[in-house]
């Protein structure tokens, strides 16, 4: 069985008047990456937050690692690093003595690292330079190599793709497979915009307005996505019979003589079967929506925080 990393039930948290989190219920399997998807206020730092600590629930329980307890939990929160707007970086410092200072700062004494990590980043060559003259990729990759320190077991980004261009975004995004992969470390990043994540997450959690609305995986995701056939045709219930027995497709969605197939279809051989069989078909199209669509979609329209 999957072993859970992180397990929240029934998170609630208000500030004020203010319900920022209702009854929140996530889990997150080891190794996999997480992403964590919502509009601008929709509560994704305040969820991030209450994991790593500087927040605690109104309601609500965090396990972690297995451990729920106070102590336990302490101790777990040893094997997260986090990357939040570059907490704890210098703008007057170089790599070399950011790092240090992050060492310092954990209590971490192995020179070796100070040079693992700075290709690790891929920032070698990076020199004497100062951290606010970095492009916003480089602070990225700066950011991640010194949450990665202590040797997480699990990696907490907030947004760490915003603002990014798109060779900085595709950078992070190799960065963070990376980490996993070699390090097997299972990471939860936060974004408000779907596809920045497409590639990289391999499960994604949405939040709306304090709500987890869905969680699901990118295969789940891509087949919602990606796979919608759209078609007339004078003989409906031929059409429903042969993607019952051929498909093992049910759930289609039938208006007059239309029918929606919202679940994944090899719609070349479908368009070659329901022509042997001598199925009129007078309109036949695949029908591609995009990640952000389906996101807007289930939120029930674009709107603002
Ligand atoms: N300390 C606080 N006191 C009062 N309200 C807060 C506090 N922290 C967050 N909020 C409110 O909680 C809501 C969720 O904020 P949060 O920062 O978690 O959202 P977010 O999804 O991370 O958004 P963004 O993408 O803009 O960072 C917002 O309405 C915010 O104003």
């Amino acid at each position: 069985m999957a072993e859970n990393v992180v397990r929240v039930s029934g998170l609630t948290k208000t500030f004020g008047k203010n319900t920022v989190l209702s009854n929140v219920n996530i889990s997150l399997e080891r190794g996999k990456i997480y992403g964590f998807i919502g509009q601008n206020g929709a509560g994704k730092t305040t969820l991030i937050n209450h994991i790593n600590g500087l927040l605690f629930p109104d309601e609500g329980e965090i396990e972690l690692f297995g451990a729920s307890d106070s102590k336990g939990l302490v101790n777990a929160r040893k094997r997260i690093g986090t990357v939040c707007e570059h907490a704890g970086l210098h703008d007057n410092y170089n790599a070399v003595d950011n790092i240090k200072l992050n060492m310092k700062l954990r209590g971490i004494k192995n020179d070796k690292l100070i040079e693992q990590t700075i290709a690790n980043v891929g920032l070698q060559g990076v020199g004497k330079k100062k951290f606010r003259n970095y492009s916003m990729g480089m602070k990225q990759r700066l950011a991640i190599g010194c949450a990665m320190l202590s040797g997480p077991d699990l990696l907490l980004l907030d947004e760490p793709i915003n603002g990014l261009d798109p060779v900085g975004i595709v950078e992070i995004r190799n960065l963070l497979k990376q980490i996993n992969q070699r390090f097997g470390v299972t990471i939860l990043i936060s974004s408000h915009i779907l596809t920045e994540l497409h590639e990289l997450a391999t499960d994604y959690i949405m939040i709306d307005r304090g709500q987890i609305i869905d969680c699901l995986s990118a295969a789940q995701l891509d087949a919602k996505c990606h796979r919608r056939l759209r078609l007339r045709t004078n003989d409906v219930k031929k059409v429903l019979d042969i993607l019952a027995m051929r498909y093992n497709i049910v759930n289609v969605y039938v208006n007059g003589d239309e029918i929606i197939v919202d679940q994944p279809v090899n719609s070349d051989e479908l368009a070659w079967v329901l022509y042997n069989e001598r199925v009129f078909v007078s309109e036949y199209h695949l029908e591609e929506e995009s990640l952000e669509n389906y996101f807007i979609h289930r939120i029930g329209g674009a709107h603002y925080a």
